[in-house]
């Protein structure tokens, strides 16, 4: 019998299950809520609960909830903590420890577990391996208007037999009384409140006090248009060339299984048409798929693309949405409603009803990887809920992580190639040019420009790449030699014309530029080429042939890349000028000319992945050449036309210079050979996180690198590349070992013998498999 009672100031429906055997147990390790056979002790009519609750500490709460009400894990609960509340997730049934008081839940907003055994033990292990606080990582698994308690339930009235009783007798007084109460009997299952807003909430009490109406919650409906709604006008697919087929059937075998293939297949070609087949029958199978893409990847094209081709709508999740749109998909998704979910990597921690199968697209991105806070690289995570699941995992590339191809190397990804562009285009020609002693206009050597008159005169679009957006990287003053400097990060500031703003792209801080250097007064001069200023000068060079320029400045309105896509797609835009943003899967059949504007830029970056990052962008980008019917050419300025690493990119190939990379990686002990992890501490305070990571690493030698033992090696500290950043000074220690469990094993360690992760204003992190060495 259900039972109804207030608290704070709105109901909740509290099911008794007193009986109900406890759905969830507790584990040895707290983490894994579904190993273990523990019985829920209970006592004072209360069974206790670890709660994992938000906040930077790593370990589980414990608190009662009465044993009448119905407790699962995976439900969300109130609880008292300190002087406040605070929302938490129930994770596993406690013992009662008898040194504590423990206090009782406040209530719990869930009737049903909001994420299920699987997910619960997905967030378990992310919490463990990217040593994050549990109660924070469990918020990744939920939609932002369900982290902030917002409940899935609608208050709901419905007519009691007293109620019919008195509208049978007519014995109510109030017209009002007597119209809500008509209103209420007309639907026995009750009616939401908002459908009862023409009344006064009084007379809704009212009844309720009379003991004729009761309030009971009821879950939100989920909105999402159903496969069989849509179904009919799916554009048709083309025949698979041999490579395509072939991958296609070896993952169709395997549908019942855990796997992860790694689809290696060149730009152009086709890889998308292998996901779309699988999707489909997995689909037909009447299971889910998971599609992860890059952040930028993301755009409404490709939703397009899916929608035209399955017949259904998508749920598209990424943190640009609004919080309603958002829960919505995530309902869609987790209800099941939406067949096909496709999102950037927070997606990876979306509930399903049943999900057959996980594509990661352009598995290399950087962008799956979180850089601050939650260090999880949602590529990891897909593979390890695939693994549970029992379900094949796609990665797909052009240009595969080092990680991955050694992966396969290992045998524990099978490898699928596609060597050829489909439909018979022919892949890009690609050449240095050696720009040394040239003349240079607006960072374009007269090679350069001629070869673009060439192919516009030809019909063709020409894109330029430059990894650099704003005009200048900089003002400069050539008389005394002053630069515009960021106040607060060790970094310069990016001169923006078309706004007139000199802007920090590490921490955002903008300002006016002065008129004239503060210096000595002379007259500024913008150095270092931008996308801004690139595009004036081709706009210079070629009036009238339209250009469009792609960067992260152009996006920030809504709908605008869309706008410039489309003038791209359409051919009005002839030219392309644009950032890392135009090397992301981009189909634009005319482009013939893809130029590298500064190669050097990359070469010589500063950290062990740059080589890897550079070879994935020039490929990728020179991918967006002679895609159709035209020819590409690809066109790559450099100083250094001898260098080894470039030239074997582009006459060997990226898997051969995949190899020689992981080959040099092994022999410097780096990973993906060996598994890393980065601490990174930061303060206001120049000395104390040296300090710090000086006394960390101390501790590790001391502790932990036993020579008698596989090797730990400890590198560091080292001012971070960028040293400082938004006021504060930047520290690291890069933490390498041989095997996993040896890495893990140090910085458990190291985590309890340093407690909380900040101490006298100092930050520090821990960042796993870490991407970004900034
Ligand atoms: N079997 C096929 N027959 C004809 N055309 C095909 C076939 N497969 C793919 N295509 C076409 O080839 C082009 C490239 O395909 P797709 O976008 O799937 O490649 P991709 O490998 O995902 O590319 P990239 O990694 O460069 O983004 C598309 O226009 C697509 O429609
Ligand atoms: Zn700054």
């Amino acid at each position: 019998m259900p039972r109804s009672r207030r608290y704070d100031g709105g109901y909740f429906e509290i099911t008794a299950i007193s009986s109900a055997p406890v759905e969830h147990v507790m584990s040895e390790s707290h983490r894994d809520p579904s190993i273990g056979t523990h019985e829920a002790s209970s006592g004072e009519g209360m069974v206790y609960w670890q709660v994992a609750l938000p906040g930077p500490l790593q370990m589980l709460f414990t608190y009662g909830v009465p044993a009448d009400v119905s407790a699962r894990a995976g439900m969300r609960v109130w609880v008292p903590l300190g002087k406040g509340q605070r929302m938490g997730v129930l994770w596993s049934p406690a013992e009662k420890e008898t040194e504590w008081v423990i206090k009782p839940v406040l209530s719990v907003l869930d009737d049903e577990p909001l994420l299920d055994e699987e997910l619960l033990a997905c967030l378990g292990w992310a919490a463990d391996y990217y040593h994050f606080p549990l109660g924070e990582t469990v918020l990744a698994a939920l939609a932002p208007s369900l982290r902030q308690g917002r409940s899935l339930h609608e208050l709901a009235w419905r007519i009691l037999p007293s109620g019919e009783q008195a509208l049978a007798d007519g014995t109510l007084r109030g017209a009002r009384q007597r119209a809500l109460l008509e209103r209420i009997a007309q639907t026995p299952q009750g009616v939401s409140e908002s459908q009862l807003r023409d009344f006064p909430k009084a007379v809704r009490l009212r009844l309720a006090d009379l003991g004729l109406i009761e309030p009971f919650e009821q879950m939100m409906p989920s909105t999402w248009p159903v496969l069989a709604e849509m179904s009919g006008n799916k554009l048709p697919a083309p025949d698979l060339n041999e490579a395509q087929s072939a991958a296609v059937s070896a993952v169709a075998a395997c549908l019942e299984n855990f796997g992860v293939w790694l689809l290696e297949g060149v730009t152009g070609s086709g890889k998308t048409e292998v996901y779309l087949n699988l999707i489909s029958r997995v689909l037909a199978q009447g299971r889910q798929v998971l599609i992860l893409v890059p952040e930028i990847a993301l755009t409404p094209q490709l939703v397009t693309r899916f929608t035209d081709r399955l017949g259904l709508v998508p749920a598209v999740l990424h943190s640009g949405l609004n919080d309603g749109d958002r829960l919505n998909a995530w309902l869609a998704a987790r209800s099941g409603d939406a067949t096909v979910v496709i999102g950037t990597r927070s997606a990876v921690f979306q509930p399903f009803a049943d999900l057959g199968l996980i594509v990661v697209d352009e598995e290399h991105d950087g962008s799956f990887k979180q850089s601050e806070g939650f260090g999880y690289h949602a590529r990891d995570v897909a593979i390890w809920r695939a693994r549970r699941l029992g379900v094949p995992i796609m990665l797909g590339s052009a240009t595969p992580s080092l990680e991955s191809l050694r992966n396969v190397s290992l045998s524990r990804y099978h490898l699928l190639t596609l060597p050829e562009r489909a439909g018979g285009a022919a892949m890009p020609d690609i050449r240095l040019l050696d720009v040394r002693q040239q003349r240079m206009r607006g960072g374009l050597s007269d090679d350069l420009v001629a070869a673009i008159e060439t192919h516009l005169l030809a019909g063709g679009q020409v894109m330029l790449y430059l990894n650099r957006r704003g005009y200048a990287s900089n003002l400069l003053c050539h008389a005394c030699g002053w630069v515009a400097e960021c106040a607060h990060c060790d970094s310069f500031m990016t001169w923006h014309r078309g706004v007139n703003r000199l802007r920090c792209h590490h921490c955002g801080f903008e300002r006016q530029p002065p008129s004239v250097c503060p210096n000595c007064s002379a007259t500024l001069s913008p150095r270092g080429l931008g996308t801004e200023q690139l595009e004036d000068v081709l706009t210079g060079l070629f009036p009238g042939f339209g250009i469009e320029r792609l960067d992260r400045d152009a996006l920030s309105r809504v709908g605008e890349l869309d706008r410039r896509l489309a003038r791209i797609q359409s051919s009005e835009a002839r030219l392309i000028v644009g950032t890392q943003i135009l090397v992301k899967g981009h189909d634009f059949p005319h482009v013939s000319l893809v130029a590298v504007v500064d190669a050097d830029q990359a070469l010589f970056a500063n950290d062990f992945r740059g080589a890897e990052r550079f070879a994935q962008q020039l490929i990728q980008v020179a991918g967006r050449a002679g895609r159709a019917s035209r020819a590409g050419t690809v066109l790559v300025q450099t100083h250094q036309p001898e260098h080894v690493g470039l030239n074997r990119l582009i006459h060997a190939g990226y898997a051969s210079f995949a190899q020689t990379l992981l080959a040099e990686r092994a022999e410097a002990g780096l990973p993906p050979v060996r598994a890393a992890a980065m601490i990174r501490a930061d303060a206001r305070d120049a000395d104390a996180p040296r300090e710090l990571l000086t006394h960390m690493a101390d501790w590790l030698h001391e502790h932990l690198a036993d020579p008698a033992d596989s090797p730990l090696d400890v590198w560091g500290p080292v001012p971070a590349p960028l040293a400082r950043r938004a006021g504060r000074y930047r520290y690291q220690l890069l933490i390498l070992a041989d095997d996993r469990p040896r890495l893990h094993a140090a910085l458990s360690q190291l985590e309890s013998w340093q407690g909380t992760r900040r101490t006298k204003g100092i930050r520090w992190s821990i960042d796993v498999d870490p991407v970004d060495m900034a």
